[in-house]
């Protein structure tokens, strides 16, 4: 390797280590203008040598033309939805219909319900290489541009695998008052809630707007079969992502009984507000994937785990 060769690798890493550090972390290991200023000196190296841009460059994040719409892509495996439970009574019925099923020797995990967009990732030989919406779950749109710009999406993960990773696009509550307060000086209509912000964004046709909206991401869960990839329950797999460079929801808790998983949804009901973003319920999964299929599906959602809903918020108008 010649010296801007090995520069421009040199860079690629720090870059990526430090943008790993504060978006999937949220840990800086180095001040915003020591980023800023490396990420220039490799624009411009790339630049005077564009047969060295690497396809994970950070500097590849908010690229693309903009797009006349966006592609349809059919999911390898369909994006379901959870059944919902609205209060204990539900949540105790799930309970007793689990035991039934596979008695009373196993565990939840319970994670908070991110109020985002659903996406799928995929990696090939851990380079990120398509992006898509949920859609109606089985179809969704191809928004590969537009997720590469935001930050807490690794551009390459840390092992070579071929993977396809699941997660929760959102918009921090801040981004979103920010944004809403940049539309009413402009005179644009306004956002009801991040959902619909973080939502409206990754549709942009230009990824410029979508890069400027600052959205973030929470991975939690694989499309297929995790046995594959010697995981063997959903606390594990939580953990391998994590281990990947996936960024994933840390407020997760393990639950023997479902007095636990009440106690569980108590504290989040309380602490919700103090979150930097917005949440609508609360996920709980039993944990292990044999028992898993032991409990199977119904047409639509799976037996094994259930959404709790916290109850619509009173609109002060
Ligand atoms: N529809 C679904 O399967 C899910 C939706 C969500 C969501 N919005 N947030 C978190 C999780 C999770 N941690 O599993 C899930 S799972």
């Amino acid at each position: 390797m010649n010296e801007i060769e090995q520069r421009i690798a040199e860079l690629n890493k720090l870059l990526h280590e430090y943008g790993h550090a504060y978006y999937v972390l949220d840990k800086p290991v180095v001040a915003d203008s020591v980023y800023d200023q490396l990420l220039h000196e490799l624009l411009a190296l790339e630049e005077a040598n564009p047969s060295l841009i690497y396809p994970d460059s950070p500097t590849q994040r908010v690229g693309g033309a903009v797009v006349e719409g966006f592609k349809k892509v059919t999911h390898d495996y369909p994006m379901l939805s959870l059944s919902n439970a609205f209060n204990e009574e539900d949540l105790r019925e799930f309970d007793r219909k689990v035991r039934q099923a596979i008695g009373d020797n196993f565990s939840y995990v319970c994670e908070l319900k991110i109020d985002g967009l659903a996406i799928s990732l995929k990696y090939e030989n851990g380079v990120f290489v398509q992006g898509a919406t949920r859609g109606d779950g089985v179809v969704g749109e191809e928004i590969t541009t537009n997720l590469k710009t935001i930050r807490a999406i690794p551009l390459r993960l840390k092992e070579p695998i071929t993977i396809e990773v699941r997660g929760e696009a959102y918009m921090p509550k801040k981004s979103f008052e920010k944004l809403n307060a940049q539309r009413t000086e402009n005179g644009e209509e306004l956002f009801a809630n991040p959902r619909n912000a973080a939502a409206g964004s990754l549709r942009q046709l230009d990824p410029k707007i979508a890069a400027s909206r600052q959205l973030s991401t929470f991975i939690y869960a694989i499309g297929g079969d995790g046995e594959a990839y010697g995981i063997d329950g959903h606390a594990e797999m939580l953990d391998y992502l994590e281990g990947l460079g996936c960024p994933s929801n840390k407020e997760r808790q393990r639950c023997s009984t479902i007095e636990e998983v009440l106690a569980f949804i108590e504290e989040w009901t309380e602490n919700r507000p103090n979150l930097a973003y917005e949440i609508d319920g609360i996920v709980i999964k039993v944990d292990r994937y044999a028992q898993q299929d032991e409990l199977g599906y119904t047409a639509k959602s799976p037996r094994w785990a259930i959404a709790y809903k916290f109850p619509a918020e009173e609109v002060v108008t």
